[in-house]
């Protein structure tokens, strides 16, 4: 067929419907589903899924343990929506920010049996759309023209996309004057940052860092994280040894996007630590994926790196990647009193070295 759209095309372009409210068609083994990310559904939308067929809540592991909710679908569980609750009912299920003002929201009964498959998809759906991780599904039968359509294995295909070089150009920095700004794209999605310090040799290894964007610690100097400091002296490093590379990765929040963050950020100061906070809004914690890391050093021709990360997840998957990681160059920088217990949970519960 002329110009059928590949997975990835299929799945950014389901992102940009479902952001929009607007319901995508994904087609399992046992039929098929008319699904909305849970966040952007509307009175409307939810009556006229209501008019198709009985909708189906699909929410995370995660957030069903908060919730106290049974889990018979290994990562996930699906939930019957009562024909007496609406939209304010699905809201309560899936953002944890009336969690602790709402406490008895259930008991709720999770399906079981049949297939998962749809939920699942429809999940990682709203999760590449940056939306809160829960999807309502309404079965449907009849053929769908006017919405988007994919089946299973394409919304669940984690192939990563090529990223491309895009432009590239000198851009002197405080930090080191010799400096070039090298811009990828992944088709339908992020644009990524290589910045080079100097002509870094390709056949030693390269002092190299691979940042995630924090707009709170990076642009506002947040002291609640660690992230603008650690930008700040890995370019220092790199200045004073005259080389490197910094990818500086699109992955706000660990990948969950920057509202999110701070939603996460509001459970934060309800108490929670900052791995639990991602896990009641259902995300895992920690949604990067370091495989765009590799490709891009790759395409620079890099292929052995001093990594400057306290992070042993950079590190393993670099390595799986087939980049060399030939030393761990250590980057404990811009400890506050207010980001202490952060750093502290990362070296607790996420493996993060000292
Ligand atoms: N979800 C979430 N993301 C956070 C929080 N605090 C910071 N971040 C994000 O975490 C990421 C920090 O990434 P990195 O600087 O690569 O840190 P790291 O994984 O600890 O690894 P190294 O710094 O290399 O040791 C950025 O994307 C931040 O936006 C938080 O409390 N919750
Ligand atoms: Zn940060």
């Amino acid at each position: 067929m002329l110009f059928t759209p590949t997975h990835a095309e299929q799945r950014s372009r389901a992102a940009h419907d479902l952001r929009l409210g607007r319901p995508v068609r994904v087609d399992g083994p046992e039929g098929g589903a008319a699904v909305f990310a849970a966040e952007t559904l509307t009175e409307e939308r939810l009556t006229q899924a209501r008019a198709i067929g009985r909708p189906v809540l699909a929410i995370t592991a995660w957030r069903a343990e908060t919730l106290k909710v049974q889990v018979y679908d290994g990562d996930l569980a699906r939930l019957a929506v009562p024909e007496t609750e609406g939209l304010r009912w699905i809201s309560g299920v899936i953002d944890p920010a009336r969690d602790l003002s709402m406490p008895m929201k259930g008991p709720f009964k999770a399906e079981r049996g049949g297939s998962a498959d749809v939920s699942r998809a429809a999940i990682s759906l709203a999760k590449g759309a940056h939306l809160l991780p829960a999807a309502l599904l309404v079965p449907l039968s009849e053929p769908t023209p006017d919405l988007l359509s994919l089946t299973v294995e394409a919304a669940l295909d984690d192939q990563l996309v090529a990223l491309s070089p895009v432009s590239s150009a000198r851009v002197p920095l405080a930090a080191a004057k010799d400096a070039r700004l090298h811009i990828f794209r992944e088709p339908g999605g992020e644009e990524h940052y290589a910045i080079e310090i100097g002509s870094p040799r390709r056949d030693a290894p390269v002092l190299a860092r691979l940042h995630s964007a924090c707009f709170t610690g990076d642009l506002l100097d947040s002291l609640k994280c660690d992230c603008g400091p650690q930008l700040r002296a890995a370019l220092a490093q790199m200045g004073a040894e005259g080389s490197g590379i910094l990818l500086y990765l699109n992955q706000e929040g660990r990948g969950i996007g920057l509202a999110n963050k701070m939603r996460a950020y509001d459970l934060q100061d309800q108490g929670f630590d900052t791995v639990d906070a991602n896990h009641r809004l259902g995300f895992e914690d920690d949604e990067r994926d370091f495989r765009i890391g590799a490709q891009l050093l790759r395409s620079l021709g890099v292929s052995q790196v001093r990594l400057m990360t306290n992070n042993p997840a950079k590190i393993a998957r670099m390595e799986s990647c087939d980049i060399a990681v030939a030393e761990r160059v250590p980057l404990r920088v811009g400890e506050t009193p207010e980001n202490s217990g952060y750093l502290a949970t990362k070296i607790a519960k996420s493996g993060h070295l000292t």
